[in-house]
């Protein structure tokens, strides 16, 4: 079958932020080019501080780049109001978080139609959509129970669901194992992991090597700047063996 989809889903040139807060200014990002070709799993990892929240923030248009360009799936973003890029983050992005944000007045099928339903997925379209991703991730009988009464893994399942409710071509994902337990990570990456052999692509942060093992291409950042981007394939059939590794290491 032919895709005419750009074999780019994300490139960002120049990238900088600084934070102003209470003291000195934050040069939480200094100057950052980044591409990511439709399939790749991109894990950035550095230690705590080196500016990955805040770059991923930016590709993910939760805030605004000082400098710098990103273009996603082949179109410009520059000139995005805050209202456009809440629609990308409906459609063209999901996102997880290290703290699912999830909805917690509404149940998980609620949580998980929502995005469908505000980006004009017919309501029955979005119901049968929501119903093949909870059971694909092991959700089902989960469907009317409130997020707070779910572990913390089965929440974050339950928030991986809503970012691809919609089948975003990228697929952001910020420390999304930071507060889960050693299961809880195994079930998150595995998931990852799974998405990604059937061509999800997705961008990883995290401050654990480890994890960041799981993906086929590893950016390290530090300061601000990415001071190395190796592929882990090595040119060779994709390299899956990441995952278990992380998972014999947590064992
Ligand atoms: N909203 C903000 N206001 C002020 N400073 C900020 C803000 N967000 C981040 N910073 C600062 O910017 C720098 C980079 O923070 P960032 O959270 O992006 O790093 P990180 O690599 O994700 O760290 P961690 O792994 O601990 O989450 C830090 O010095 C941080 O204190």
């Amino acid at each position: 079958m032919s895709d005419d989809r750009p074999a780019e889903v994300l490139r960002a040139e120049g990238l900088v932020k600084t934070h102003h807060g209470e003291g000195a200014p934050a040069h939480a990002v200094r100057g950052v080019d980044l591409s990511v070709r439709r399939g790749e799993f991109v894990a950035i990892t550095g230690p705590s501080g080196a500016g990955k929240s805040t770059l991923l923030h930016l590709l993910g248009g939760l805030q605004r780049p000082d400098a710098g360009s990103i273009r996603l799936d082949g179109t410009s973003t520059d000139a995005y109001t805050e209202a456009r890029w809440a629609v990308e983050r409906r459609t063209r992005i999901g996102i997880v978080f290290q703290f699912f944000n999830l909805v917690s007045s509404l149940s998980v099928a609620d949580n998980v139609e929502l995005p469908a339903l505000l980006a004009g997925v017919p309501p029955k379209k979005a119901r049968a959509e929501r119903a093949r991703l909870l059971s694909e991730l092991g959700l089902e009988g989960k469907e009317r129970s409130m997020p707070g009464e779910l572990s913390g893994g089965e929440q974050q399942r339950v928030a991986l669901a809503r970012a691809l409710v919609n089948h975003p071509p990228l697929l952001l994902a910020d420390e999304p194992a930071g507060s889960l337990d050693s299961k809880g990570t195994r079930e998150v990456m595995r998931l990852l992991s799974r998405f990604h052999q059937r061509g999800q692509t997705i961008l990883l942060v995290t401050h654990d090597a480890r994890l960041a093992s799981a993906a086929d291409r590893v950016i390290s950042f530090f300061d601000g700047r990415i001071v190395d981007d190796a592929r882990l394939d090595g040119g060779t059939p994709p390299r899956r063996a990441g995952i278990s590794g992380v998972l014999e290491l947590r064992d």
